[in-house]
């Protein structure tokens, strides 16, 4: 079986390409750069997760299309930034410092969030992963994964908010594991390996 995850992270496709072992084939879908990119204001990842895979599944017909909502729930941010993950500094008009990507600018704000809380600052990331063929959603699975949120970046690897991203376990950030030992611990890891089940399952 093999489904087409319509994403345009670049991080999320070198997270899925770490899984080659799975018992699915994945591959980006082709030309999703010539579809306009669907709106996300669901108030949930799951919301979201099934409108990008309906909207994506009726640009493709037969294939099946996957679709990743996710984010960063900090606790002591009242489950901050959430559904708004990419969107974070953006949201609350943060500066944008000179050649800053995206990613480092949301890094920056979160920071600055927390800079008057003390630490521990307790964190997870949730993936909502929805499955849909021609507008018909098939299954949807869900996966997080504990952690901590540290005061200054760590590691190269990964994307986003991984580099602040602590996982006590492994005494190492996110940012710190190849994309096949962050697939094995993540919270896209594990809901890839919900949907699985699901799938042959039903
Ligand atoms: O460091 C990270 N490692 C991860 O493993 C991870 N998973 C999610 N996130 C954050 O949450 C946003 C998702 O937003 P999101 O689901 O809307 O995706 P997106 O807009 O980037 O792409 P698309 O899939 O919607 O096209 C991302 O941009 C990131 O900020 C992560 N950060
Ligand atoms: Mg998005």
């Amino acid at each position: 079986m093999t489904l087409y995850v319509a994403t345009t992270n670049p991080g999320k496709l070198r997270d899925f390409a770490a899984a080659a072992n799975s018992s699915v084939t994945i591959e980006p879908l082709p030309g999703l750069k010539e579809i306009p990119a669907p709106p996300e204001d669901e108030p949930t990842f799951e919301g979201n997760a099934r409108a990008k895979a309906v909207y994506y599944s009726q640009h493709a017909p037969g294939k099946i299309i996957l679709a990743d909502d996710s984010g960063l729930e900090v606790d002591a941010l009242a489950g901050a930034p959430g559904v708004r993950s990419a969107r974070y500094a953006e949201d609350l008009n943060f500066p944008v410092p000179p050649d800053t990507s995206t990613d480092e600018r949301n890094n920056l704000c979160l920071l600055e969030a927390l800079s008057h809380i003390p630490d521990p600052h307790p964190a997870r990331y949730h993936c909502v992963l929805a499955a849909a063929r021609d507008g018909e959603i098939i299954a949807t699975a869900h996966g997080t994964v504990e952690g901590e949120i540290q005061n200054a970046p760590r590691g190269t690897l990964g994307f986003g908010y991984d580099p602040l991203f602590y996982l006590p376990e492994q005494n190492k950030t996110m940012a710190e594991l190849d994309a096949q030992t962050k697939l094995a611990f993540s919270h896209r890891g594990r809901a890839l390996l919900a949907l699985e089940t699901k799938l042959f399952t039903s």
